[in-house]
């Protein structure tokens, strides 16, 4: 794994626990040494700040790095460390197969995009396989993948759009959790009881569309009873404007991802 922060540990965590690969056989490249030294005594894991030591002859190269710093630890690892049978997972937001591709020419390349509840294993990762990447390349990856929560496949003209919705939507949520806990002390609840109410809320919701598979409108139907007090905070939310702005906000990520792609 070359970049061993936020969604490094994440899914090195999971692989961990899940026991896909044994510590001893994980090797994370990270250039801060309090870092490297936090992930050897956490997870086992061997650690390195070279990136050609990571990638001598391995199975997988999950590259976990941002996606600014891509060209130069594209650099760092030389031809000579590159081993043709090596599939790599890129999970760089806007980075397109076609750069990774040239980066590891003739190399099975797999693009993915998970979230920040893989931290959790509740997290969703949607993947789009290079032009190499056979069968078994893609089985791979879904086994590591889903450690961290479900996978799904997409065609990779889908990838920026699944970084606006999915990558991204963990910060658009964590904002409305805060704003519903802020709405309830405003009307007078301590913030611990009010951070409780809003977080299951928010987590009861998911699990009540999810598992009956009804539309969130009906849903919407369900809890505004007639001259209640639902239909009266949605009339304030569609005033403010609140469907226009989460679509905005997938949208203004979406763009971001691909404008991050056209830069690489
Ligand atoms: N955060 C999220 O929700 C999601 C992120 N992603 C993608 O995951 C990637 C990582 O994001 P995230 O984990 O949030 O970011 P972090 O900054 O937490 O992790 C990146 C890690 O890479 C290290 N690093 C920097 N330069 C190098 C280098 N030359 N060689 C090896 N390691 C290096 C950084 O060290 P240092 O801090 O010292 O610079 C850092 O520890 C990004 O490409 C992002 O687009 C995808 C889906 C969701
Ligand atoms: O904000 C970012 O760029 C990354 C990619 C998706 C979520 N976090």
């Amino acid at each position: 794994m070359i970049g061993g922060g936020m969604m490094g540990e994440a899914l090195l965590s999971r692989l961990v626990v899940e026991q896909v690969y044994l510590p001893d056989d994980m090797v994370v490249s990270e250039p801060q040494v309090k870092r490297q030294e936090f992930l050897a005594q956490q997870y086992g894991v061997q650690v390195t700040g070279e990136n050609r030591l990571a990638a001598n002859a391995i199975e997988v190269l999950f590259l976990a790095i941002k996606p600014q710093v891509f060209e130069q630890v594209a650099v760092s690892l030389s031809a000579h460390d590159r081993h043709p049978a090596t599939l790599v997972i890129s999970i760089l937001a806007g980075t397109p197969l076609k750069t990774l591709e040239s980066a590891f020419p003739g190399q099975p390349v797999i693009r993915a995009m998970p979230n920040t509840p893989a931290a959790v294993g509740a997290g969703i990762t949607a993947i789009a396989a290079g032009q190499h990447a056979q069968a078994h390349h893609l089985e791979l990856a879904r086994r590591i993948l889903e450690t961290v929560g479900e996978v799904v496949e997409v065609p990779e003209s889908m990838m920026d759009a699944v970084t606006g919705l999915s990558g991204s939507g963990p910060g658009y949520v964590a904002l409305m959790i805060e704003a519903l806990a802020d709405g309830g002390v405003a009307a007078g609840l301590p913030r611990a009881i009010a951070m409780k109410l809003a977080l299951q809320t928010v987590r009861g919701t998911a699990q009540l569309l999810q598992e009956e598979g009804i539309h969130p409108g009906e849903l919407k139907d369900r809890v505004t009873s007639p001259g209640g007090t639902t239909i009266a905070g949605i009339a304030a939310l569609e005033k403010s404007g609140f469907r226009s702005a989460v679509i905005e906000a997938v949208r203004a990520a979406w763009m971001r991802s691909k404008e991050l792609g056209q830069k690489s």
